[in-house]
């Protein structure tokens, strides 16, 4: 563990970083994931990084957490404080706070049960927001940054902006938001947030989406300091029409703060050389990678109840959802399991397309096993076994499970969207350097011709295709690198942060 070493930068910065789940602790989504690896590398490079977090019930550890704080959420205009704990966890070589609060957290799940959110989720994630800086002058946490992430914690910047506007302890206080996927904007009624009478009082309209709704991320990407993507392309599709799920005029009115940063793969879990969850290590030398590869692959056929064959397997692991891209590769997967092939699908969500899923498995027994859950370990046999990985995604803000499927030579089978667009090379494009396949058009003919390409490069060339997967586990997302631009990006904040003053373009 490392706490004292001194950044090579020169200053140490105190850094807040603000997420609603962290991997290791609670996870349902790759926002889970960099809420592990950014703050822990960010630690690394000698800042003085936090993470807060709500305690769900589902914290691994919640029970044995120690208590930090026993304290009150005072609201002007509320007759009654919100009593809340904060209990201390640790992510790795981070200290996390965790916001103890059960009439809010103490619930089977994260954000929705059976599919449907729970209806006070805007109360939840605004309570949240709120103790997330109330507990700081509490418990002696002097953010120089304020490093939010989602909609989840957009009131964050906000709150800067307004309650804590002339409070000497946030004076030199900067935020951030990251956008991990701007579809979920956190849009309540104004009912909502009563914990946030600022924005009831004075209607801010950056905020508001019409007279009666407020979103959550509408408000981060308007006040915090500087906004970033989780990739350079993802952050330029924000600007667009097509790529910004409407919100383009709020990317747009920022776009001089707007930055791209990809995300890292966290080589400590997603490593084929170390990883505990796979049958057999490998390493990217063509003899223990065909070794590997083929006790992964025999393992995962037998875990998934597919025939063990000697068949090239394409993967998938992921939230069963549009985003995802499952609708486009649900019409098309009966005419590619013409093929001597076999395809696995791991994912749990949308209840109509793992109906899809579960109808054609029944019908494709040999070649098509769908498994409806979440594991993780069956995530890292996936990633091993399988010699394609599929992410035709709808967009890809950046996608990870690309970069592990590169570590463990798993060829990437993507659209050309988001991140996925920065992180995988195209064999058709630069067959030299190619690392995957990248196809353009949202259709699943786009995707069967891919889906074919590939299988001819598998089947008519094998020296070449242990080629790109050399390519691929040749690649390095270190997240020491992102963690530096994301200090770069910090230390760009040092010139005072804006100052919401009543009379300013931000109010009605
Ligand atoms: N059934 C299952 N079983 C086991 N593990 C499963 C699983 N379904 C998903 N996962 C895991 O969850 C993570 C998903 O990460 P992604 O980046 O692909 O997507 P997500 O859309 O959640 O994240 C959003 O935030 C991240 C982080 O910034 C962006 O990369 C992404 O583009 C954006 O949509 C991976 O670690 C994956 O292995």
């Amino acid at each position: 563990m490392v706490t004292s070493k001194k950044p090579a930068s020169g200053k140490q910065l105190k850094i807040l970083f603000v997420a609603s789940e962290v991997e290791g602790l609670v996870k349902t989504g790759g926002l889970a994931d960099v809420a592990k690896s950014l703050p822990s590398a960010l630690k690394e490079m000698g800042h003085d990084v936090r993470i807060v977090m709500p305690l769900y019930q589902k914290v691994a550890g919640a029970d044995q957490a120690e208590p930090l704080l026993d304290t009150e959420l005072y609201v002007t205009s509320q007759p009654m404080p919100v009593s809340y704990q904060v209990k201390q966890l640790q992510s790795d070589n981070v200290t996390v706070f965790a916001v103890d609060a059960p009439q809010y957290f103490e619930r089977p799940e994260l954000y929705a049960e059976n599919n449907q959110a729970y209806s006070d989720n805007g109360e939840r994630f605004a309570f949240f927001s709120a103790a997330s800086l109330d507990l700081c002058e509490k418990i002696g946490f002097q953010p120089d940054i304020v490093h939010c992430n989602d909609w989840h914690t957009g009131l964050v910047p906000f709150l800067l902006r307004t309650r804590y506007v002339n409070d000497a302890f946030f004076a030199q206080t900067k935020s951030v938001i990251t956008i991990h996927n701007a579809v979920f904007k956190g849009v309540f009624n104004y009912d909502q947030y009563s914990l946030v009478p600022e924005l009831i009082q004075r209607r801010y309209i950056n905020a508001e989406i019409d007279p009666s709704h407020v979103s959550m991320l509408k408000a981060g990407v308007a006040y915090a300091d500087k906004v970033n993507a989780v990739s350079p392309n993802y952050a330029s599709e924000l600007l667009t029409h097509l790529g910004s799920h409407g919100m383009e005029a709020d990317f747009q009115a920022r776009a001089s703060d707007l930055y791209g940063i990809v995300n890292g793969c966290d080589y400590r879990d997603w490593n084929p050389e170390t990883d505990p969850f796979i049958k057999q290590s490998f390493k990217a030398n063509k003899v223990s990678l065909v070794r590997g590869k083929k006790a992964c692959k025999r393992d995962l056929q037998q875990q998934v109840g597919l025939p063990v064959e000697d068949v090239p397997l394409y993967g998938m692991v992921c939230r069963l959802s549009e985003q995802k891209g499952i609708h486009y590769l649900i019409p098309v997967l009966k005419d590619f399991l013409v093929n001597d092939v076999q395809v696995v699908i791991v994912g749990t969500g949308d209840p109509t397309l793992a109906a899809a899923l579960r109808e054609i498995s029944d019908a494709h027994k040999e070649k098509f096993a769908f498994v409806e859950a979440y594991s993780n370990p069956l995530a890292h046999c996936v990633e091993a076994g399988a010699d394609f990985f599929m992410m035709p995604s709808e967009f890809e803000p950046c996608g990870l499970n690309q970069m592990y499927s590169l570590a463990y030579g798993t060829l990437p089978i993507v659209r050309g969207v988001g991140g996925l667009k920065d992180t995988v090379i195209d064999y058709d494009h630069t067959p030299q350097v190619a690392t995957g396949f990248i196809y353009d058009a949202p259709t699943p003919e786009a995707l069967l011709i891919k889906l074919q390409r590939s299988l001819l490069l598998y089947c008519q060339r094998p020296q070449e295709f242990k080629r790109l997967q050399q390519n691929a586990m040749a690649c390095k997302f270190e997240w020491k690198e992102s963690a530096e631009q994301y200090v770069s990006m910090y230390m760009g904040l040092e010139l005072g942060r804006l100052v919401l003053a009543p009379s300013s373009e931000y109010l009605v």
